[in-house]
Order: structure tokens, then sequence, then C-alpha cells
């Protein structure tokens, strides 16, 4: 494969509701969508699912952009590829910028899936044939969750994650268990419990799931610490941006599951390495989702087919965010599982239409 020319999109679209975190609100959605072309005229599709501002991670559409452009794709264009694997290591001079890497990364993957005439989930040897699906609610107040969940419940899930923080904490969970109690609860806590660790251990007798991300990025010294006085199993999000950090954790037993999501780690093949690797220390992963558009909706449900993605994941369908997706073929939830594409690649086109409604900024790159 050789690089001839990328096409950069940047989306903007709004959620259908806002989501809610103790970080903050997303209520419109930016993204670029990222569209690599070799010299057969082959294309491959990538997403970067930075936010409009640092509060996830420390990436912003900005900052993914100029990456991209100016750092990124003079690296890559006009050089010859024989694997997708081999751009990690291409990359690899840059410092950090995972988000920006991945979207490199998942199309060339995409292209390389293409060329091979393979759709992607078969290529990275994935064995499900279906994908076990999970909502995440993100809301103001207890009732607004609960529409929420009611919503969700019909649509066919069975897995809720809520997002929690000091003071949104006990009496929400409690209220869902009471309302529903045979779904599976957990809960994303995006670091806020930070220096304010007994306020969770009062949640350690509700039965949770897991819970997710308690404390900070880089405390896996401090969460290693809580796994040890806590029985509900902690889940790391933020913590592990590559295979190294799923390493370390592993090593100081700062958790018993991981969040795997291609974005935050860089792309498709540090994604694979940290799935193999939990499977050969008996740590669960499930797929993470970052209000994604179609692109990185579609490369999260090839990676969710490996073997070890054994519980549902924050995979939902393209319309529990969006009136209307920006690719050609919706992802869809039934029963709490979605089969993957059997088209090739990533088996989704851009919905063209639909993306020039979207587009706030169109740039084309060549060497
Ligand atoms: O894509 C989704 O359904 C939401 C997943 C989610 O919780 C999330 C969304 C954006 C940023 C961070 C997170 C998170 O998992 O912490
Ligand atoms: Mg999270």
């Amino acid at each position: 494969m050789k690089i001839t020319k990328i096409d950069l999109h940047i989306i903007e679209m709004k959620l259908k509701t806002p989501f809610v975190t103790s970080l903050g609100k997303v209520t419109n959605r930016r993204g670029i969508i990222v569209e690599i072309h070799d010299e057969t005229r082959a294309t491959g599709l990538g997403e970067a699912v930075a936010f409009s501002t640092p509060w996830y991670t420390e990436e912003t559409v900005e900052t993914c952009f100029h990456i991209i452009k100016d750092v990124l794709a003079p690296l890559v264009l006009n050089r010859s590829f024989e694997h997708p694997e081999e751009l990690f290591d291409r990359m690899k001079t840059v410092r950090k910028n995972p988000m920006a890497k991945a979207s490199i990364d998942m199309a060339v993957w995409d292209l390389y899936a293409k060329l091979l005439g393979q759709p992607l989930h078969k290529l990275i040897g994935g064995t499900r044939e279906n994908v076990l699906a999970g909502v995440v609610i993100g809301a103001h107040s207890i009732r607004e969750m609960l529409q929420q969940i009611e919503r969700a419940r019909q649509d066919g899930y069975n897995r809720v994650k809520i997002k929690i923080g000091p003071g949104k904490d006990e009496k929400w969970i409690r209220v869902i268990q009471e309302s529903y109690p045979d779904m599976d609860i957990l809960a994303d806590a995006n670091s806020s419990y930070t220096q304010n660790e007994e306020l969770l251990l009062k949640l350690d007798d509700l039965g949770l799931q897991m819970i997710e991300q308690p404390l900070s990025q880089d405390d896996l010294v401090d969460h290693a610490a809580l796994q040890k006085k806590m029985k509900t199993p902690i889940c790391l999000d933020e913590s592990i941006t590559s295979l190294h950090a799923a390493k370390s954790a592993i090593l100081l037993n700062s958790c018993k599951m991981i969040n795997i999501k291609i974005g935050r780690v860089g792309g498709l093949t540090e994604a694979i390495r940290i799935h193999n690797l939990c499977q050969e220390h008996g740590i669960q992963v499930w797929c993470g989702g970052m209000l994604e558009f179609g692109v990185s909706r579609a490369h999260n449900v090839a990676l969710a087919t490996l073997p070890g993605f054994s519980i549902p994941g924050d995979i939902s369908s393209s319309s529990r965010y969006w009136e209307e997706d920006i690719t050609s073929t919706d992802i869809i939830v039934k029963d709490g599982t979605i089969f993957p594409f059997k088209g090739v690649g990533i088996g989704v086109e851009l919905n063209r239409e639909r993306l020039k409604q979207v587009r706030i900024h169109h740039e084309i790159i060549y060497k």
C-alpha cells in the first residue's frame, strides 16, 4: 500500500440528548473523519475521536487536526506499507497524541482489509458472531436517568452504564436497582473520586458489576491500593493509554478489567495487543465508546469480535446519538447485540450527502 492522499473532514452534529459526565457536558459533537487513499485509488476510513475541549483526555479536535496534517501526514504520505501494523512504529517518533495516530491507523487497517477483500473483523481474527452492546447514561437528574434507561430497555439493551460522581452515586444506583432488579449496572466515575476515596467505599456493597476509573489518570498506584480495599472490580479507562500502561496496571493489580478504546490507545494495532495481553493475564476487557460517529463505531464492532470481548461494551446503535449518521449503513442493536458487517473493511462507506450537510471544514493533503 502506498498512501498518496489524505482527506480530512471536520464534522459537527448535535447529539439527540446532551451527555452529562462528572467532567462536563457534550451537546454538539465535533470530530474528524480521515479518508486515506492509495495509489490504486482504494480508500480507508478512520476517525479522530477527541472532543472539542480536553475534558476527557488532553487531545482536542484542533490538536488532532494539526498533528494529523502537519506531523503524521508527512510521515506516511508517499510511503509504502506492507501491513497496517507498520504504522504504529512509523508514528512512534511522535510523542502521545494517540487519537490523532489512531485515526490514521484505523484508516490503513480499513484500506488493507479492503485490498484483501476481507471484512476487518475476520482479518484481525475476530471469532464472535455477534458483538455485545450496552448503553451509557449521562444524565442531569435521577428522573432523566430513569427515562433514558426505560428507553434503552425498550430498545433491547440489558446492560446500563451510568455516569456517577460524589453526590450523584449511591442514591442513583439504588433507585435503578429497585426499578430494574435484573439489570447489570456499572458506574463510570471519570476520575471524580480522586482524594475522596472514602465516598467510594460506600458504594462497595451495592453489587455493581464494576466501577470505572474512580481515580485520576496517572494514579495506578492509588488504584491498586483502592482495589485491595474494594470487592467491586475496578475497571480502568483513562489510565490505559498504551500497551505499556496496561502492563503496569496488571503488574500493580490496579484493576480487574480494562475498557479498550481504539482512539485512547493510539490505534487498532495497540488495541489488539492490549486485548491479547489481558487474555494472557485473565483481565476482562470490553470495548469503550467515545460518542462517536459511524466510522469509529464500525471499527469498534470489528474490534469487539475478538474472543476476549465477552461482556457488553459501550457500543450502541447509531440512532442512539444521531438523527442521521455519516455512514451508509447504521449500526443496529437487536436484543442487546450487533451483527458485524459482512462487507469488506469496516463494512461501511461514507454517506456523501450527509457528510456535506454536517461538514464544517475539508482539507486534502498531498505530499
Ligand atoms: O460512546 C458512548 O456511548 C459513551 C461512552 C462514555 O462513557 C464516554 C464517552 C465520552 C468520553 C468518555 C467516556 C467514558 O467512557 O468515560
Ligand atoms: Mg470511562
